[in-house]
């Protein structure tokens, strides 16, 4: 049974098209990326399946209820990219408060914490959240999203700013997490997180999913090979090898048919192809190609629309009232 259907999805603020028409779904224990630039329509994708934004048209809907629907918060997990935490309460503290948030009784609530923190190896639980290193931070945020045991997991950029060593280790929790059944949606710009660890991407570029399926299936519908030809003579569009003990140059090809005018112009100059070596572009390379190619309608969507700065501002701190995330409360969606 899919968990996420989203069809005709999209998102305008006022005149700006965040989000243009998505559709995809997501099934059951997957773990699934999107993928695209700043200002993408990511937050909004997730935040509209999380319930936190209204949709202005189109369906998005969890384990086959709307994703507004209050009750769907209590069995989910939101990761905000953004997660202020209340800097004077402690880990401990801070995931006691939201387990109450969410009626979690307080032995299982403290057994849960307790073994979440265990497994991101979280340090210094009595340590003030505000000085807490980035790293810890996003750690309490992500133990936070787990307070509820819920089924499905809505992380917005989890490894975003972390070091590289902390980003492995949040990114594989992460797939232990869809391991263990939960459902994973999360959005990155950092390509090289999804190749690791997604089941399936969608890759969105100004509000519109340019391009969905496995990585190997994006590599294999998007992306080309190159040839590296080295040959003993120059020809037309070789370089001098210079790292060749002997003297030797490269042309870089993308198709059999050149590297077989590279082999005919070697042998009418005397030489020969000492060596032909391929080289997969890599998804980082497929996803700049085909953002590039997108046509520029959207392209409004490249700042910041005027309402958002506002809109952010309310949805991020806690002690003003304002949502951080999937508080399991009848809280109102931005529209
Ligand atoms: N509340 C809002 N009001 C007005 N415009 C908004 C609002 N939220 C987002 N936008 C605009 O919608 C577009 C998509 O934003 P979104 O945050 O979804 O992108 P993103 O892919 O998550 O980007 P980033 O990687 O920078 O977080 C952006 O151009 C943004 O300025």
């Amino acid at each position: 049974m899919a968990t996420i259907r989203v069809e005709g999805l999209r998102k305008t603020y006022g005149d700006f098209p965040a989000v243009v028409g998505s559709d995809f779904s997501v099934d059951t224990g997957e773990i699934f990326g999107i993928v695209g630039p700043n200002g993408a329509g990511k937050t909004t994708t997730l935040k509209m399946l999380a319930g936190l934004v209204e949709p202005t048209a189109g369906v998005a809907e969890v384990a086959g209820r709307d994703a507004g629907d209050p009750e769907m918060r209590r069995d989910l997990g939101f990761l905000p990219e953004e997660s202020p935490l209340y800097e004077d309460m402690t880990p401990r503290s801070y995931l006691g408060f939201f387990a109450d948030l969410y009626d979690v009784p307080r032995e299982a609530a403290r057994e849960r914490t307790e073994s979440t923190l265990d497994r991101l190896e979280l340090e210094h639980r009595e340590r003030r959240l505000g000085d807490m290193s980035k790293g810890m931070k996003r750690k309490v945020a992500i133990a936070r999203s787990l307070v509820n045991d819920p089924d499905l997991l809505i992380y917005d950029e989890p490894a975003s700013g972390l070091d590289p060593l902390t980003t492995n280790y949040v990114l594989e929790f992460t797939r232990d997490l869809a391991d263990q059944g939960k459902t994973v949606v999360f959005s990155a710009h950092n390509l090289y997180h999804v190749e690791s660890i997604c089941d399936r991407i969608v890759i969105m570029n100004r509000g519109e999913i340019i391009a969905r399926g496995t990585v190997p299936e994006i590599r294999e519908e998007y992306g080309t090979t190159a040839y590296h030809v080295f040959t003993t003579v120059p020809v037309a569009g070789a370089e001098r090898d210079h790292r060749a003990d002997t003297e030797r140059y490269q042309a870089v090809v993308d198709d059999m048919a050149a590297v077989e005018s590279i082999r005919e112009a070697a042998a009418a100059a005397d030489g020969e192809v000492v060596d032909i070596r391929t080289r997969e572009q890599s998804l980082e390379d497929i996803f700049l190609d085909l953002a590039d190619e997108t046509p520029p309608e959207a392209a409004a969507g490249g700042g910041r629309a005027p309402s958002e700065a506002a809109a952010e501002e309310a949805n991020a701190q806690p002690s003003d009232g304002g949502r951080t995330g999937a508080e399991p409360s009848n809280g109102s969606r931005e529209q």
